[in-house]
């Protein structure tokens, strides 16, 4: 069988940022590859660098305070250096972010359809007509109900979890090779958790999509990751595979996370739920 293609190789990711002592290093010599249709958890404690990682994969950080150092390609793209402009093309287009807080996400004042709109038409030469066509079949994929009724609602007329798969319709509609979702589920509840994480998987392995997750929760990683890598201080202290890194630990970082978890309430729903 042929090996999947790389689609993210990072390497040698370092970023530092200016604070009033000097330079303060946030994250060092990260290394991983992501590969198509793969999905790479990204757990770690509060604090140990999971979302300065992702932001500066997106190229996000403030580039006036921060230096980025090391390798993003994207496509064998390299992304690190690219003007501000070029990497407002890629990002949304080629690479795609789910936020933690769906709320967040949009702006108050717009209607979902005005946003979802505006995504698709500063990506493509879509008429207006046909990025309205567009924007009800990738809610239909995400099986959000009556799309086009939720395209004239605004973010607040809507539940967070309903949000948060407009936010992956979003996400996908131009179908990136990659998508970064930042805790995607943790302002949800259990259930409406379950069913993000459903929807990602269904599209990942519908369109090939590879999918960085980041999460301080084991339950959410070990639902959709194949691969995991665990962050401590702005370091990657282990790599491996989602099953051997759950059944044989090697680093005293990784064996700690595993033995403080609580019992996944994903699973137990997806038992309850067979
Ligand atoms: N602009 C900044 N200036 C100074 N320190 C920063 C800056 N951004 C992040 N940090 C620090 O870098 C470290 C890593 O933060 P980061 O937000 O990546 O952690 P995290 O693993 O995503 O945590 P959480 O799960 O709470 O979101 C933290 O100690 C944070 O305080």
């Amino acid at each position: 069988m042929e090996e999947p293609r790389k689609v993210l190789q990072v390497s040698g990711l370092h970023v530092k940022v200016k604070a009033e002592q000097g330079m303060l290093s946030l994250i060092q010599d990260i290394h991983f590859d992501l590969k198509s249709g793969q999905v790479l958890g990204l757990v770690g404690e509060s604090g140990s660098g999971k979302t300065v990682t992702c932001n500066s994969l997106l190229q996000l950080l403030d580039r006036k305070n921060t230096i980025v150092e090391g390798s993003i390609q994207l496509n064998g793209r390299e992304l690190n250096g690219l003007k501000a402009e070029e990497m407002r093309r890629i990002r949304g287009k080629e690479i795609a972010f789910i936020m933690q807080n769906p709320m967040s996400a949009f702006t108050p004042v717009y209607t979902i359809g005005m946003q979802f709109i505006e995504t698709i038409r500063t990506h493509t030469m879509l008429t207006k007509k046909q990025a309205i066509e567009l924007a009800v079949t990738s809610m239909e994929d995400v099986n959000l109900p009556d799309p086009p009724k939720l395209m004239n609602l605004y973010p607040f007329q809507l539940s967070g979890g309903m949000l948060q798969r407009v936010m992956i319709a979003i996400s996908m509609c131009l179908r990136p090779s990659v998508v970064i979702a930042d805790e995607p589920t943790t302002a949800l509840d259990v259930v409406n958790q379950l069913q993000v994480l459903r929807q990602l998987d269904r599209l990942r392995l519908e369109y090939g999509t590879s999918i960085m997750l980041i999460s301080h929760d084991l339950g959410v990683i070990s639902e959709l990751a194949d691969e995991v890598a665990v962050m401590q201080h702005g370091q990657i202290v282990e790599q491996a595979n989602v099953f051997k890194l759950f059944d044989h630990p090697q680093h005293a970082y990784t064996k700690k996370l595993l033995n403080a978890r609580p019992a996944f309430p994903l699973q137990q729903l997806n038992r309850e739920s067979v």
